[in-house]
């Protein structure tokens, strides 16, 4: 069957420049988008296809990266921001206008707080760290796609190079998991 991935590897992947120190992301509305300055390149960016994230359409999957809160200021038209779902861990700022999602952040106490979420695709320039793994892929099965052909997705990603998870990475389940320890006081 034919499926996106994703745009932005559907026809391999391109590394990230090593020496990269970010740029702008824009939003897709044709006039008075939203700009988000990044002042960093992102790590532990990824594919993920939950039902959550902001995804390119016809896209199956999002593609997700985080950077310190510190290196993200909001430089244009930030008045069409909203948060999507104030109760979420990760609280998604969108424009208003086109849905496009600029940056997710997180206020709660957790593992991942003081890292913001961002699409660097919504940039316009090269460099940015290329994606390292596929995160909740059995999440797109939740949204209409057919179990029977999801061998055929996780096959993709293989052919790419990059790993499946159906939640996150290990390196990162394992910093979830050390966090829960901490606050239940056995690490
Ligand atoms: N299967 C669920 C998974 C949702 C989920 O847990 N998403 C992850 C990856 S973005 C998460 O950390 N969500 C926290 C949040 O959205 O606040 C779905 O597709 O809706
Ligand atoms: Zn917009
Ligand atoms: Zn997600």
């Amino acid at each position: 069957m034919a499926f996106s991935l994703h745009p932005v590897i559907d026809n391999g992947i391109t590394k990230g420049a090593a020496d990269f120190t970010g740029g702008t992301i824009y939003c897709h509305c044709p006039s008075d988008k939203v700009a988000v300055t990044l002042k960093s390149n992102v790590v532990h960016n990824h594919a993920c296809g939950c039902s959550k994230c902001w995804k390119p359409k016809g896209a199956l999957f999002a593609i997700i990266g985080v950077l310190p809160r510190d290196a993200v200021s909001v430089t244009a038209n930030g008045s069409k921001l909203h948060v999507l779902d104030p109760e979420a861990t990760i609280q998604r700022n969108a424009c208003k206008e086109c849905g496009v999602h600029l940056f997710g952040r997180i206020e709660k106490d957790h593992a991942f707080k003081g890292l913001d979420f961002v699409h660097v695709e919504l940039s316009d320039v090269k460099g940015w760290q290329e994606p390292q793994f596929a995160a909740f892929v059995s999440s797109i099965i939740e949204q209409g796609f057919d179990p029977k052909d999801i061998d055929q997705v996780r096959g993709k990603f293989k052919s790419l190079g990059l790993e499946t998870y159906d939640v996150l990475s290990p390196p990162l389940m394992d910093m979830l998991a050390a966090f829960t320890a901490k606050q239940a006081g056995l690490l």
